[in-house]
């Protein structure tokens, strides 16, 4: 059975097509700058080399034609017949308090998805888009969705609440879900495979640091407390992305810079973290490449960003009374050595210590960047939510 995994962004589409019999990738790829005047589709089939094509793609379902093309390409492709795709599965960010795991898309679905649009305003409009294109182009194929809030659902209400009138969670459902959970219950499971110990003895603290970033506490297999809250703007400084902040600048600053509600809405979830301080970058690397050249906002967005991190690894050791591994993954925390290394060095309280040479491998592979006497193990965990997608999309149309 081969099953196609969509990541739907607003102007991205990130695809990986599975062969469920080895769960090996046939092939992937990108479509960036949907709606823009050049897009620029990168495909590769396994065994054969990378190829870009610059196109104008306007929309999803146009983008999701092109990459059919190129997944039936005669030189580039892995299938001969769209015939040869059994199923679809989307990450899709938001499932609310409706959906704790993943379901095949009906109607009913759909309009679940869409109720939960002001939520994820970044993140679930693109996912439906994917999803409705998939249904234009393919059309009576089986979908699936994964959420990144269902591994988060075992919250204990002390964590999921926040302290304001109950009547708001009552009736709106205002409370914290947490985000990248399909990534932290992938890299923690492979965290205790990786240490052979059952990951129902373990505290762990995973850090999914991407372009948006979050840390879970996860005790026995579950997560305890997560950082991002009622949207994807709670918690950790990001990309583009405040992370926490005291609520009442938002009337403040409305009231100060007359701004609307969606005004203030786009500045934090678009134009703050690294890039509003740096004012060079969302991307870490570009921040890290100025600060290396002496620019001092690049240093101050870097320092926040890497405090702000440091805070929340306190705050759940605390919340577990413990920590036996520390995980990081996704863009940065695979690649940033400067980021780990700047964390690891001021944990050592903890029972941290930080291996400096392990540290500085670049590498694909899961590894240990801890001494061996570290109290603490620190592991870096690749994430692959496509292939956690792919498996959950298999469990659910076979
Ligand atoms: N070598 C590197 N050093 C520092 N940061 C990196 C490096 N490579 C990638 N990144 C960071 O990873 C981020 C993207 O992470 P990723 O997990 O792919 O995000 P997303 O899935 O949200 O698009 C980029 O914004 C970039 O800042
Ligand atoms: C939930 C979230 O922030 O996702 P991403 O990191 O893909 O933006
Ligand atoms: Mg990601």
């Amino acid at each position: 059975m081969n099953i196609l995994v969509i990541n739907a962004g607003s102007s991205s589409l990130k695809y990986q097509l599975y062969s469920m019999l080895d769960e090996s990738v046939l092939s992937k790829g990108r479509v960036e700058r949907i709606g823009m005047e050049t897009a620029i589709l990168t495909h590769e089939t396994a065994g054969k080399p990378e190829i870009r094509e610059v196109n104008e793609i306007l929309d999803h379902t146009t983008a999701i034609r092109k990459v059919l093309e190129m997944l039936l390409h005669k030189e580039h492709g892995s299938i001969r017949a769209v015939s040869e795709i059994n199923a679809v599965g989307h990450r899709v960010v938001h499932g609310g308090e409706v959906f704790s795991s993943s379901v095949i898309v009906t109607d009913e679905v759909k309009r679940e998805i869409k109720k939960l649009f002001d939520l994820a305003p970044l993140h679930n409009p693109a996912h439906m888009m994917g999803i409705d294109a998939i249904e234009i182009n393919l059309a009576a194929i089986l979908q699936v969705v994964v959420f990144d809030t269902a591994f988060h659902q075992s919250m204990p209400a002390k964590s999921y609440l926040y302290p304001i009138p109950m009547s708001l969670y009552h009736k709106h459902k205002v409370r914290r879900y947490g985000f990248h959970g399909t990534s932290h219950e992938y890299v923690s499971r492979r965290a205790a495979a990786f240490i052979e110990k059952p990951l129902d003895e373990l505290k762990l603290i995973t850090c999914h640091i991407g372009n948006g970033a979050s840390c879970a506490a996860i005790v026995n297999g579950q997560t305890l407390d997560t950082s991002m809250g009622l949207t994807p703007l709670e918690g950790l400084m990001m990309g583009t992305r405040s992370g926490d902040l005291d609520p009442a600048i938002v009337p403040y600053t409305m009231g100060k810079e007359d701004l609307t509600l969606n005004e203030v809405n786009s500045m934090l979830n678009k134009h703050s973290g690294l890039i509003a301080i740096s004012g060079i970058s969302s991307d870490m690397r570009e921040v890290e490449k100025a600060m290396g050249e002496g620019d001092k906002n690049a240093k101050l967005a870097f320092e926040m960003y890497e405090y702000r991190l440091r805070k929340y690894i306190g705050a759940y050791v605390a919340a577990m009374n413990g920590l036996d591994v520390l995980i990081f993954t996704a863009g940065v925390g695979e690649n940033s050595v400067l980021l780990r290394q700047t964390v690891c060095r001021q944990l050592t309280f903890f029972g941290v210590e930080l291996d400096e040479e392990l540290n500085q491998v670049r590498s694909s592979q899961e590894r240990r960047i801890s001494t061996s006497q570290s109290k603490v193990q620190v592991l870096v965990i690749p994430t692959n939510e496509e292939l956690m997608i792919a498996r959950e999309t298999y469990r659910l149309v076979k």
